[in-house]
């Protein structure tokens, strides 16, 4: 039997339509709000979705409604907010006429702010923050394919009573959990590899079998360590080891860190970050969201972020045309310096 509620999905991008098409297949009333190259290529394809756990469904194009603009919302119980975090405040502003009152939404999007954006243009909403802590790929023709482990984690409510079966029948199910801040930053802290994937031009894979990238995330997220513990932040565990291990273990040889960090390797050779995907489509990125939160909380705790600026700085200078790609030497060495060198063209 359908569900008695209404899904609408703002920002149908590769978690937008993973995360919209597999509720629409557990026969969720699913509406997505995309833009217009994507809603052709579903209406022509449908959405085939697949992950590494070898599910493969389809849902046809008469399973879902596809729209560029974003009216659907007014009947939505359920609103998930999938666009970049630099889009948050229009999605927020768009919405703002639409909803009503009540409505619940999420953010599935990386960054610790969205949901605070959101916010502030949806005070009569139920507004949660939740972490997607798995990679989800285009590959064309409809088809998204999640290529690591993971869950959705949610910030607690009562209201998502309602839905949480629907999102374990879409085999999404939802991990809630009281504190979301300590989750976020966690996260975040697995986003500062996103610029030095991205900077590496290669498959997450074949990145982090690579010690010197590993050791460049190492540093970016020791630096992000020490400004939290100033700031008073304890981010959760969302790895096997807890986060400051984590980032030493990083450093550790490459035959050594096959062995302690396996499950980290067992991911889909083809899986790549998100920003990666924004460098290779000419996107702007996320970076002020991700290194950029990092550079921020320093300032306000009286301490610099010198990596995670020169991360911001390439990121950009790349996003601008410039250099794309850096060897893990050569991106191990301009951190080393961060700090104390030219700006880089
Ligand atoms: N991809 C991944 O594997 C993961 C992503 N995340 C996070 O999830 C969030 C979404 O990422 P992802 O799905 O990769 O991003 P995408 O860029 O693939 O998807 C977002 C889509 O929303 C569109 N969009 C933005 N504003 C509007 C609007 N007003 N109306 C209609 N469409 C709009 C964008 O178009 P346009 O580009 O033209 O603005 C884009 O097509 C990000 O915060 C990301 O960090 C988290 C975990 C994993
Ligand atoms: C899942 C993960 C950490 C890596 O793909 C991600 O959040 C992203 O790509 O932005």
């Amino acid at each position: 039997m359908a569900n008695d509620f209404e899904i609408c999905v703002f920002g149908a991008g590769n978690i937008g339509c993973y995360v919209g098409g597999r509720l629409a297949g557990a026969r969720a009333k699913v509406s997505l709000v995309g833009r217009p190259a994507i809603v052709e290529e579903v209406a022509t394809h449908g959405l085939h979705l697949t992950d590494l756990h070898g599910a493969d469904i389809e849902v046809r194009p008469a399973q879902l409604r596809f729209d560029t603009a974003p009216n659907r919302a007014s009947r939505a119980d359920l609103i998930l907010v999938s666009v970049k975090a630099g889009s948050t405040d229009e999605a927020g502003r768009s919405l703002a006429s639409l909803v009503r009152p009540g409505t619940v939404v999420i953010s599935l999007q990386n960054g610790v702010r969205n949901a605070d954006v959101l916010r502030e243009h949806l005070p009569e909403c139920i507004v949660l923050s939740s972490m997607v802590m798995y990679n989800v790929s285009h590959r064309g023709e409809g088809r998204f394919h999640q290529g690591t482990e993971g869950e959705i984690i949610v910030s607690d409510h009562p209201a998502l009573d309602r839905f949480a079966s629907t999102f374990r029948n879409a085999g999404l199910p939802l991990l809630r959990e009281a504190d979301l801040t300590r989750v976020m930053w966690a996260k975040l802290l697995l986003n500062l590899n996103n610029p030095i994937n991205a900077l590496s031009g290669v498959p997450l894979k074949e990145e982090l079998s690579q010690r010197k990238y590993r050791k460049c995330i190492g540093m970016a997220q020791l630096e992000a360590l020490a400004i939290l513990k100033a700031a008073g932040i304890r981010p959760a565990r969302l790895t096997s080891v807890p986060p400051a291990l984590m980032a030493r273990l990083l450093g550790v040889s490459n035959f050594l860190f096959k062995g302690v960090a396996q499950s980290v390797l067992e991911i889909d050779p083809l899986a790549r970050t998100s920003m990666l995907d924004d460098l290779e489509l000419g996107r702007k990125s996320e970076i002020d969201y991700i290194c950029g939160e990092v550079v921020r909380l320093g300032e306000q705790v009286g301490r610099t972020a010198p990596v995670n600026a020169r991360l911001t700085e390439l990121i950009k200078v790349a996003e601008n045309g410039g250099r794309r790609h850096w060897s893990g030497a050569e991106l191990l060495k301009t951190l080393k310096a961060s700090g104390k060198s030219a700006p880089v063209r």
